[in-house]
């Protein structure tokens, strides 16, 4: 495990603070129940757990996708699950990146215009880029190895990699305080995901944003300073 950010650097407000979090979906017999979870800012948490566990369900509920039957959500000292839909999805847009299974990338736009749109989105993400969204969105797609040819092509020209970076570019831009990422490297082999991996905890470390990180391989744990198991007592 890499050493965790101290105290000093990090401020006294939690990223993530969840306390007695379920949630049961229609026709669910229980209620899956999930570990608490506390993240300093800046640090990076691993969570996996097998196929059906419940991470893409907890990663619904920490973006404020959907409510929680019991518990609650504290990010970056907002309890989110308190907030109305509007002012959620307020949040996520000022706050949050999510790196999608899926990618979820708007497909007639270039690789480029995906990466701003948080900043088209959001006047704090775009004021995080000190007013210079597609200044920012170059440099990461630069530090993201996309090549510059590529930039203004659709993304759906681009290989799945490739892909995949452009939408760790789109959460990183802005410098949201918690990026949440659903096993995005399950498409790419070994070597690539662990570059991969590397690439977006340095950017997610220069911009401070904390990283929630979901995938059912262990083997990934090795990245990130703390690690939570799901579905094990179940
Ligand atoms: N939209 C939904 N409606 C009903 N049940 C759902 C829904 N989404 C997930 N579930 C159920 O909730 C449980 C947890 O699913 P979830 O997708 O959170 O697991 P996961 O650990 O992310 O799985 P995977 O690794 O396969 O993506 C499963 O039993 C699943 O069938």
């Amino acid at each position: 495990m890499r050493n965790k950010a101290t105290q000093a650097d990090t401020g006294d407000i939690p990223a993530v603070q969840t306390r007695g979090l379920s949630f049961t979906w229609p026709g669910q017999q229980q209620p899956m129940a999930f570990p608490d979870i506390d993240l300093n800012p800046g640090d990076h948490l691993f969570i996996h757990g097998p196929s059906g566990s419940g991470k893409s369900t907890l990663l619904n509920l920490l973006a404020g996708m959907i409510l929680p039957g019991a518990g609650d959500i504290h990010l970056l000292g907002t309890r989110i699950d308190a907030l109305r839909a509007g002012a959620r999805d307020r949040f996520r847009a000022d706050h949050i990146g999510v790196i999608f299974q899926q990618f979820n990338l708007v497909p007639y736009l270039s690789a480029l215009a995906n990466v701003t749109l948080p900043c088209r989105l959001s006047a704090q993400r775009l004021a995080r880029t000190g007013n210079q969204a597609e200044t920012q969105a170059r440099q990461l797609l630069d530090q993201l190895a996309i090549p510059e040819d590529h930039w203004h092509r659709g993304v759906t020209r681009l290989s799945i990699g490739q892909q995949q970076r452009v939408a760790a570019a789109r959460a990183l831009i802005g410098a949201p305080g918690l990026i949440l990422a659903d096993e995005p490297t399950s498409a790419l082999d070994t070597d690539n995901r662990d570059r991969f991996l590397d690439l977006l905890l340095k950017l997610a470390e220069r911009s401070r944003s904390s990283v929630l990180f979901v995938s059912h391989d262990r083997s990934l744990a090795q990245h990130f300073h703390q690690q939570i198991a799901l579905g094990e007592s179940a």
